[in-house]
């Protein structure tokens, strides 16, 4: 047996014996089995206790507010230095971490009555670690349970590990060796803590709280002996764990390895525990500091900050290198793509984020920043994870930490900094607010007011902005002025603005005579004095439409408070829904209403069944005024005919010599009398009064036609007819089918109809993207690839705009403008204003001009959509694009190898080539106009993808503005999924 063993399991045995032949002896391992005991029992066998897990001591997390105000929990009091301290070494040798030596768990409490701030005992006391050299650091523990806090020789100024302060004697060795004697009997257990191992809080320990336990092992006072194998893995090779202590990567550090979460809020790592301050971060005060061991023995204490006071200060990081290069390794240029701390701004590169970070138990903070409050600026961006992280982190990691971002208490608003109605709020107020069923979005510090009978919400001094739960007793009383109106009319007592009167004027109220309305919170309202509903302003959709389109609430589902959902303590941050609003403008024809509808289509927004048959009756009508088209220009080819005909007879070299009445474009007596009423009903403007209604009747009429020999004769030659639309053909092929009363138009119908959208010149729709599968969570570019990031897009015909656009203001709110330009309008001719020929496309740069210089769209992002590619790529073939005036200097180079085989490539590069210089044309202009950069986009509006793309590139612009402060320039530019159709 053991021979056999022998061959497959080649052990080298671990210490031969001196003199023997260690060849030999790798082979003469004999395996022995276990065999049962039966001998007598004997008291002296030593026995593994079973560890009671949970009596062992855990630092856990101490919210720092919670510090100031419960006085009975235990609080390091800060002591300040006095004189500066010698640079330490950055060496494996070097000593960093104090040890405080205390009993154990139950006697270490720190009093924060002690002047000294020094840990409680029968005989507390601290003194410097004497006769230490610089390499070893002794901490013995006291037999007579005293605690002792041990300064270190070296003169390495130091701030002590919580869990050191919790109960960690120790030996600190340059071989990173921590010994921990105690000179207790008691104590029996003998724990080894591997550094990188069990001690060593990973990511997903930390935030699971399960590295808690483990790594307060190391610092359990019982224990006998705690070693720490060197760790000094670099970097990479240490691999994500390795990262998650700094010290590991870069030196030896003691005790970093065990320390738990909360211990690294106060944590001591070689770059911060040292005198040296972090690169690139101001040091926030020490919260205990120590003298040099050669001062004096006694520690003052003169510091007034307590714990809680020095997380409010929010440190600003410094930056020590060249512009644009990491704050702690200090390479890189602003091109390189780095993450911000939320709380000092210090932008790490990707080798340094993790280090500097470790395991992010508050989210993206760097370690000294932990305890301290976010900077209020950035608090939209809370949750929203870089690429960057996913590419460092697992998915699983980084959704972990976004969490704690989100929802760890010292990133949470601080009530007293939100006034609603003239009033800060308390912590409960707050809680109630943001826990209520229909919350204010993206609540940031600042002044708010609050109507609590109808819900409205609003900034001070501005119009409301949402409808949020009402009843809510948040705040003080609300103010005639609080939104700051001008319109002597009155909603619960406050002096409305502007745009709600519009909207009250919408709902169908005259508003005459300064009325005061009682609003409340399900829509119904009355005029003050008087005990009747005058109605429901959300019934109507009229208003819900200008709300929209003058960016003021609507009322959702959970507006209404539900008892005691309106005291819920916690809330979900991530199912705050955010609603991006996106302009969609463009002149006539440029193709805004298809790519609406196209959205609508690719993003299955339903038509509603009302929509659906007002559709299929424009598609009707439409489909006449083709046939009425038609219809005049077989009038025109028969007369030609008949002159062609009439010269043949009076030729006398004509053989026939005879003519006849009818041609080939001649229609019965039926037809013709249906024909001439139609075009009279054309040139008299009616078409549209007599259609739709006049459709079923005239039905059979179609049917006839479409089956005339001279009608299929004039379809024949139906781009000789101008005024027939390129459109239409998709119809007419169809013409008897459309013409029944049963007839339902199909999603393509839709598409292609004209007419659908521009009834009022204003449409408005709901979207988001696709949600995103587990797999393509890490891979995906952007977080907005989930349903709860909304969009709502508003397609305006500029003829809705009114004079000098005057309406545009109406949009001030949106967050993008997609400007929609025909590509093949180049050489089109239209009339302007003054009755002028002017070119289209010089029509659609004015128009451009006229948005981008509007005073309320001073800072807003534009994406220029480059419309109708498709048939830019046949015209570009025939008329040139030096056709527009503005194009004169295009002069692209173009191969002349016209082969056979290259014919295909050069027609699609001409396309390209105009396509982008075009773009870049508008690129000058937006840049010379309001000094942004345009985003530019290939777009086939008839092409469901291609639209679906451009809205992502849309919702990618805003994404990135969000997250600008992580974004470099770099990484915005990496987007190359959308650089093949689209020019950022
Ligand atoms: N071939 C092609 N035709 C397009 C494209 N986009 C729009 N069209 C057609 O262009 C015509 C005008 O498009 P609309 O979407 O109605 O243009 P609009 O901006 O709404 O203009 P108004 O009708 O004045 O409101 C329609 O017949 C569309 O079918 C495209 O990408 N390719
Ligand atoms: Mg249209």
């Amino acid at each position: 047996m053991a021979g056999i063993l022998r061959n497959f399991l080649r052990v080298v045995q671990p210490s031969p014996t001196r003199g023997d032949d260690v060849e030999n002896d790798a082979y003469n391992v004999e395996y022995s089995f276990a065999i049962e005991y039966s001998g007598p029992v004997s008291n002296n066998i030593p026995r593994v206790l079973p560890i009671v897990f949970d009596q062992i001591p855990v630092a856990a997390p101490v919210a720092s507010s919670s510090l100031s105000s419960d006085s009975s929990l235990p609080v390091v009091q800060p002591i300040v230095r006095h004189k500066r301290l010698k640079e330490p070494k950055l060496s494996s040798e070097s000593l960093n971490g104090p040890c405080v030596s205390g009993e154990g768990e139950s006697s270490t409490r720190v009093d924060s009555s002690n002047a000294l701030g020094s840990v409680t005992g029968a005989d507390s006391k601290l003194k410097p670690c004497d006769g230490i050299s610089s390499s070893k650091l002794e901490c013995s523990n006291d037999q007579d349970n005293s605690s002792e806090i041990l300064d270190c020789k070296a003169g390495d100024e130091c701030l002590p590990v919580e869990s050191e302060v919790v109960g960690g004697s120790g030996k600190l060795e340059s071989s990173s060796k921590l010994e921990c004697p105690d000179d207790q009997d008691n104590s029996s257990e003998i724990l080894d803590c591997t550094a990188g191992d069990e001690c060593m809080p990973t990511v997903s320990e930390v935030l699971g709280g399960s590295c808690k336990q483990e790594s307060s092992h190391c610092h359990d006072t019982s224990h006998d002996d705690v070693e720490l194998p060197n760790n000094s893995q670099e970097g990479a090779d240490a691999g994500f764990h390795g990262y998650m202590n700094p010290a590991n990567s870069e030196s030896t550090e003691s005790g970093l390895s065990s320390r738990s979460l909360s211990s690294e809020v106060f944590s001591c790592k070689e770059e911060y525990c040292n005198n040296e301050e972090t690169r690139g971060h101001v040091k926030r005060p020490s919260a205990v500091t120590f003298l040099e061991p050669d001062t004096s023995d006694t520690v003052y204490e003169e510091s007034v900050y307590s714990e809680a006071e020095s997380n409010n200060v929010r440190p600003k990081a410094e930056r020590k290198g060249k512009k644009g290069s990491c704050y702690r390794c200090l390479k890189g240029n602003r091109f390189t793509v780095k993450e911000a701390c939320i709380v000092c701004g210090a932008k790490y590169c990707s080798n340094c984020v993790v280090r500097a970070m470790g395991s992010m138990p508050e989210g993206r903070k760097c370690v000294p920043c932990i305890g301290s409050r976010i900077d209020e600026a950035i608090r939209g961006n809370l949750g929203k994870s870089s690429r960057m992280l996913k590419q460092l982190l697992n998915d699983m990691e980084v959704k972990q930490i976004m969490k704690s971002e989100i929802s760890c208490l010292m990133n949470q608003l601080p009530p007293e900094k939100v006034c609603v109605n003239g009033e800060p709020l308390s912590q409960k107020q707050l809680v109630m607010l943001q826990g209520c069923p229909n919350p204010p979005k993206k609540l940031t510090p600042g002044n708010y007011w609050y109507d609590k009978v109808s819900g409205l919400w609003g900034k001070d001094g501005c119009k409301p902005c949402q409808i949020i739960s009402s009843q809510l007793e948040v705040g003080g009383h609300l103010k005639a002025d609080a939104s700051n109106g001008n319109t002597k009319v009155y909603i619960n007592n406050r002096q409305i603005t502007q745009k709600e009167l519009y909207m009250l004027q919408a709902a169908g109220e005259k508003c005459e005579g300064y009325p005061h309305f009682w609003l409340s919170a399900d829509g119904s309202y009355q005029e003050e004095g008087q005990n009747h509903v005058k109605g429901n302003i959300w019934d109507k959709k009229i208003t819900k439409l200008v709300c929209a389109l003058l960016s003021l609430p609507i009322p959702t589902d959970n507006t209404r408070p539900r008892g005691d959902e309106v005291n819920a303590i916690g809330y979900n941050y991530f199912e705050l829904k955010t609603l991006h609003k996106l302009l969609l403008v463009g002149d006539k024809k440029s193709g805004t209403s298809t790519i609406y509808k196209q959205a609508k289509l690719h993003f299955n927004v339903p038509f509603s069944e009302d929509e659906r048959q007002n559709i299929k009756l424009i598609i009707q009508s439409n489909l006449y005024r083709y046939i009425a088209i038609l219809l005049e220009g077989r009038e025109r080819f028969e007369e030609e005919s008949l002159t062609e005909k009439w010269k043949q007879v009076v030729d006398p070299s004509s053989s026939s010599g005879q003519s006849d009445e009818k041609t080939m474009y001649s229609i019965g007596q039926r037809l013709k009398a249906f024909s001439d009423w139609l075009l009279k009903v054309m040139m008299a403007g009616n078409l549209e009064a007599i259609f739709p209604a006049a459709t079923r009747e005239y039905a059979p009429f179609v049917e006839e036609l479409w089956k005339d020999v001279a009608f299929q004769a004039t379809y024949n030659r139906r781009n000789e007819l101008d005024m027939l639309p390129r459109v239409a053909t998709y119809f007419l092929e169809r013409a008897v089918e459309i013409s029944r009363p049963i007839y339902e138009p199909s999603d393509m119908d839709i598409l292609y109809a004209e007419g659908v959208t521009s009834s009022n010149g204003l449409s408005s729709m709901e979207f988001s993207f696709p949600k995103l599968t587990q797999e393509s969570f890490v891979d995906a570019t952007t977080d907005q690839n989930d349903p709860l990031f909304r969009y709502q897009l508003i397609r305006v015909h500029p003829r809705s705009l009114g004079e000098n656009y005057k309406w545009l203001e109406m949009f001030e709110d949106v967050d993008i403008v997609l400007f929609c330009v025909s590509l093949p309008e180049y050489d089109e001719l239209v009339e302007d204003s003054n009755g002028n020929p002017t070119n289209k496309m010089m029509m659609s740069k004015q128009l451009f001009e006229s948005i981008v210089t509007h005073p309320r769209f001073n800072e807003k992002d534009f994406l220029l959509l480059l419309n109708k590619y498709d048939l830019l790529e046949e015209k570009i073939e025939q008329v040139p694009l030096t056709k527009c005036e503005w194009f004169h200097d295009f002069k692209p180079v173009i191969s002349h190898n016209h082969n056979n085989n290259s014919r295909r490539t050069s027609k699609t590069s001409l396309a390209q080539y105009a396509f982008h210089y075009i773009a870049v044309k508008f690129k000058i202009l937006f840049q010379d106009l309001s000094g942004h950069k345009l985003f530019v986009s290939q777009v086939t509006g008839l092409e469901p993808d291609s639209v679906g793309e451009a809205l992502k590139y849309a919702s990618e612009i805003l994404k990135w503005e969000e997250e600008e402060p992580n974004y470099t320039h770099n990484d915005l530019s990496s987007y190359t999924d959308y650089e093949q159709n689209s020019l950022s």
